[in-house]
């Protein structure tokens, strides 16, 4: 995999635009927000410190800090025309649905008029966003109707509060912490990319993030932490895995949580939650999921040179922390907000509709035959 050369096909290798944002790959394996390290922000920072990195261009001093926790903190209630709309979509819809559905709708109440408005409103979508998924969850499985608007300090906090009805422990705070900032942000993925073109329409911040959202849903994208999960969950051990992991690999099938558009060698996010994930490993006594998510590491690398991304670790460590696996891709959501929206403010500054050119494949000229002659 790291001398595969890039070629035009999904736009590969191709620079689309520039940012001020992030680095991907730059060394190899690397990846920074703002200049920063992601390894030095999942060590010391609150992602909320991360959050404002993004949108508003520095790290926050204790008082910007503070007063930043504070204003997403009066911004997680959910209108009542939106908790209706959320009571409504069924208890088998997939929460990636409800997501794209309840940015939508936010966008009806609280349209953003003027661009002026873009920093309130990426903060209300990042304060909010964790509601919208929690509310519909717990009054769609438990028939409650929960207030979402916790006391606890940080978004990881108050998501793990408002879907168990208890403030999390300091090791599953401390875990969001850590993931949510792994996730914020990554130059130009596809639901990125997708914010930005919508973004270069001059479209409204609610439809670029909606967009984004369905983009992020597919298992090739943020969809591959859920899609892990159920590919491992049912080994019973790593010699189970490996079997299992050879036939997926005879049948030439893709193995998710593995393999990157633009890293080579490694994803560095990767190291850093699978830290975490062994944390909660012992913290569970689990002698079997962990297990098997290294052997399918060894293998996937031995048989492929492929590597873990993000999500093949992210899937042990929320399952270790009882999260189900339906809710694990509306998380990313949560955190890649942030990305989302300061790539649409960077597109806005600097804006030119994004349109491309295609190859055209098909026939030169076309004979037109009236609807009674078609065969
Ligand atoms: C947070 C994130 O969004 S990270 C990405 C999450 N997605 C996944 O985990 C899904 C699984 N992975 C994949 O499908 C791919 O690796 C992608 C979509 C991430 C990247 O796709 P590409 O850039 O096209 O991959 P790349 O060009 O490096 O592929 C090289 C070869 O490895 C194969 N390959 C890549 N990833 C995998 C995988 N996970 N399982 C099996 N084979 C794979 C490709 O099929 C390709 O084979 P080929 O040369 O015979 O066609
Ligand atoms: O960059 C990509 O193509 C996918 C990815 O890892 C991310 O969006 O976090």
């Amino acid at each position: 995999m790291a001398d595969k050369p890039a070629t035009g096909a999904g736009l590969r290798g191709q620079s689309a635009g520039s940012t001020a944002l992030c680095t991907v790959g730059k060394t190899g394996s690397g990846l920074t927000y703002r200049g920063f390290d992601i390894k030095e922000l999942a060590e010391k920072a609150k992602f909320e410190e991360v959050a404002y990195l993004l949108l508003k261009g520095k790290l926050p001093n204790q008082g910007e800090l503070d007063h930043y926790i504070s204003k997403l903190k009066s911004l997680r209630g959910l209108p009542d025309a939106l908790k209706t709309v959320l009571e409504q979509i069924p208890k088998d819809a997939h929460p990636m649905d409800v997501m794209r559905t309840g940015t939508s709708m936010l966008g009806n109440l609280e349209t953003e008029e003027n661009f002026d408005q873009q920093q309130d409103v990426a903060d209300r979508l990042l304060a909010v966003l964790p509601s919208i998924i929690c509310y519909w969850y717990r009054f769609s499985h438990d028939g409650v109707r929960i207030d979402t608007e916790t006391d606890d300090d940080s978004v990881g906090g108050h998501f793990l509060n408002m879907l168990r009805g208890e403030p999390a422990s300091e090791l599953h705070a401390r875990v969001m912490n850590v993931s949510l900032i792994l996730y914020a942000e990554h130059e130009f993925n596809a639901s990125t990319f997708t914010a930005r073109v919508c973004a270069s329409t001059l479209s409204d911040m609610h439809s670029c993030v909606t967009g984004a959202i369905g983009s992020l849903r597919g298992p090739l994208h943020g969809g591959a932490n859920e899609a892990a999960m159920a590919m491992i969950e049912d080994w019973q051990s790593p010699e189970e895995a490996e079997s299992k992991i050879m036939g997926m690999l005879e049948r030439k099938d893709k193995i998710m949580g593995f393999g990157h558009a633009i890293y080579r060698e490694s994803d560095p996010r990767n190291a850093i939650i699978k830290h975490w994930s062994k944390k909660l490993s012992d913290d569970v006594g689990d002698k079997v999921l962990y297990p098997v998510s290294e052997r399918v590491e060894e293998v996937m690398w031995r048989e492929k040179k492929l590597f873990c991304n993000a999500d093949f670790f992210h899937a042990s460590a929320y399952h270790f922390m009882d999260i189900p696996t339906k809710l694990f891709t509306p998380i990313f959501v949560c955190s890649r907000l942030t990305g989302w929206a300061a790539h649409v403010f960077e597109q806005r500054a600097n804006n030119r509709i994004i349109r491309p050119s295609a190859d055209y494949t098909g026939p030169e000229k076309s004979e037109w035959v009236p609807i009674e002659a078609r065969d």
